[in-house]
Order: structure tokens, then sequence, then C-alpha cells
């Protein structure tokens, strides 16, 4: 008589394949992503499947004219051949809109989602800050948000395209002719580089304010449509609150592309209400909409009891038509029209 392992699943040990990029912080993050599973789900084995995506692949080719979905079309392919069982992505990198047969099924606990400031090593400690630099300053980044917003307050900066691998922007930012680079905290966190952190950017930043990305520095795992034994294994990862407020920013986002990849910043934040009835958690969304050069902006703000995804999606979707009533699809128009003529003008976010 064979004997049977007891195990947590209660059932034979069983593999697991993931879905992940294969630049180093994709592989980190699924390190980190199979470290929280494995400490409740001992028997299963978990297999990483390390692929290059298209964005992976072309770094030269402006953003969007690779299209939507860059960083995940390959491995949603994956997903839906069933050659992995579930993908982790950065859900800044995921398009608001899923494949059919695909399910977001899953949003972990978010790391820091606010974009960082980071000097070359050359300048030693002669600048703290953005508004340090002096005029014609160069500073790198590819990404029009980031950009647009810090053209906005910082006038006399110069903006410069710095692509690839957290590793290669800095090694840029130290070698080349920058003198400071914007990225994400939550990668350079994730990968250990926290050190390199000059100044953390958001909406009260003193001197010009920055609001990220949305989806900034949450990892999302996305599984087949109705993969009930897959969405179970992972839902012991959700954080509600942090699934919550990206449902918010991706639906603000989704209301407001409307086909096409826009310059969209946003900020979430849970925060308590005082009323009549006591203190409440509420949901706090900032949001922008602003023109490729930083000329125009149009801002705006909602904070609302969300108890579920379906009230997070609404909460997004108001703003965003807020933003459209009050100028935005202003905005939105005019980068669509460059979009569509001859020339590629980079909207996406990097
Ligand atoms: N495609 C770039 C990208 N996608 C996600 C992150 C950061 C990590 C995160 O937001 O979870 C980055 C790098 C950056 O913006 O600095």
């Amino acid at each position: 008589m064979s004997s049977t392992h007891n195990n947590t699943e209660g059932s034979e040990p069983f593999t697991i394949r993931i879905g992940t990029r294969r630049s180093p912080l994709a592989l980190k993050q699924v390190d980190l992503v199979i470290a929280e599973l494995q400490k409740v789900h001992k028997d299963i084995t978990f297999e990483v499947c390390p692929i290059a995506t298209m964005g992976d692949r072309d770094k030269t080719t402006p953003l969007p004219e690779l299209g939507k979905g860059l960083w995940t079309n390959e491995l949603e392919a994956q997903l839906g051949a069933k050659q992995v069982d579930f993908v982790v992505h950065c859900c800044k990198d995921m398009p608001t809109t899923l494949p059919e047969g695909c399910q977001l099924g899953c949003i972990m606990e978010r790391e820091d989602p606010r974009d960082v400031v980071i000097f070359k090593k050359a300048h030693g400690d002669k600048y703290e800050k953005l508004g340090d630099l002096p005029q014609g300053a160069v500073v790198g980044t590819s990404s029009v948000r980031r950009a647009a917003q810090l053209r906005r307050n910082y006038p006399g900066l110069v903006f410069r395209d710095v692509r690839g691998n957290i590793d290669t922007r800095l090694r840029k930012v130290d070698d080349e002719e920058y003198d400071c680079i914007i990225l994400a905290a939550a990668g350079l966190l994730r990968m250990g580089l926290g050190g390199r952190i000059a100044q953390y950017l958001d909406s009260s930043t003193e001197g010009g304010g920055m609001l990220h990305a949305v989806g900034q520095g949450a990892l999302a795992l996305e599984v087949r449509e109705g993969d009930e034994k897959v969405l179970g294994i992972l839902k012991t990862l959700e954080d509600t609150p942090t699934m919550m407020a990206c449902f918010a920013e991706r639906s603000l986002m989704r209301t407001l592309e409307g086909g096409c990849s826009v310059p969209v910043a946003c900020e979430t934040k849970w925060v308590e209400e005082e009323s009549d009835e006591g203190t409440k958690k509420k949901l706090r969304i900032r949001a922008l909409v602003v023109s490729l050069d930083g000329s125009e902006a149009v801002e705006g703000e909602r904070i609302e009891e969300v108890a579920s995804l379906a009230q997070a999606d609404s909460l997004g979707k108001r703003l965003a038509q807020e933003l459209v009533e009050r100028g935005a699809q202003k905005i939105l128009d005019a980068i669509n029209q460059v979009r569509a003529g001859p020339g590629a003008v980079k909207v996406g976010d990097a």
C-alpha cells in the first residue's frame, strides 16, 4: 500500500508553474511571492518560468509604438496555453483591460508607491533634492508622466530618455550625462538598493509634487479565468486595501484612456474621516492628467467609503468623469492627435 503524504492541500504534492519576465527585478519579485506562498503551502513545488517580453527585447522603439501589453502579452499567452498556472506582474505594467480568459487573481500588499530621485554618484552629497539642481541639469526619465509633471514645477531642468533595467539605469546615471534619474521606489527597495534614494516625491513634496503611476509599487497575480484551485492558493497573498486602491486607480485609467495610453498620474491613500457617526476609513484618490509639455494639467480628488472592488471601480470612474468634465478631454484629444500623426510620442510609463 502506498503512503499518502498528509499535507495542507489534503492531496499529493504538486507543482505550480509561475510565469514572469526575466529581468532581475521580476525574478526578485517572484522569489518574494514564492516565499510568501511557501509559508502556507509547504508541499507545493513552485517552478519559475522566465521569458522575455516585447518590452524586454526591444529597448529602442518608443513604448507606445510597441502597443499595449508590451510587458504582459507573451506571459498571458503562456497562461492561456496552460504552460504556466499564474503570472507575477508589476500592477503598473498591466493594461487596464485583460485579455479574454485571464483574470486578476489578487494584488499583494503595496511597497512604497512613490517616485524617487537618484543623483549621480559623482555628485556626492552636493544635492539633496530636485530643487537644488542648477538650471540646465539633466534628468533621466522615459516616462512622460514623470517628465510632464516635473516640467511644471522645475522649468529649468532638461529631460532625457533613459531605458533599461534598474541596474542599467543606475549605471547610466553614474556614467553618462545625467545629473539624476527618476525611478519607482518599489523596484529599488525590493532590490536592496534603497541606499541610492535621495528624495521621495509625492503630492505634498515641497517645491513641486508628483503623483505616481497607476498601480505603481503593487504586485498583481494573474490567473486563468475561473481557475478556482489556483485562485484559492493565491488568496492568502491578497491585501484587500491595496487591491481596492489599485482597482480605483485602474478604473480611473480605463475611463480616461479610451483606447490609448495617456499620461495619467494618481495617488491613493486610506484616510480616517471624522463624522457624526465616528471615524471612518475612506479611500482618497488624487489624480492628474497632464499635457505632454507640462503646460496644461487637470487635477482632482475624491474621498469615498469603499467596501468592495465594485465600489473602488466606481470611485475611479467618477473621478475620471469629473476630470473629463473639467477639461481633461481637451488634453487627451491633443495627445491622441499627436499619437495618430507621423513621428512617435511617448506616453507610456517607463
Ligand atoms: N516598466 C517599468 C517599471 N514597472 C514597474 C516598476 C517599478 C516597480 C513597481 O512599480 O512595482 C518599474 C520601474 C520604474 O518605474 O522605476
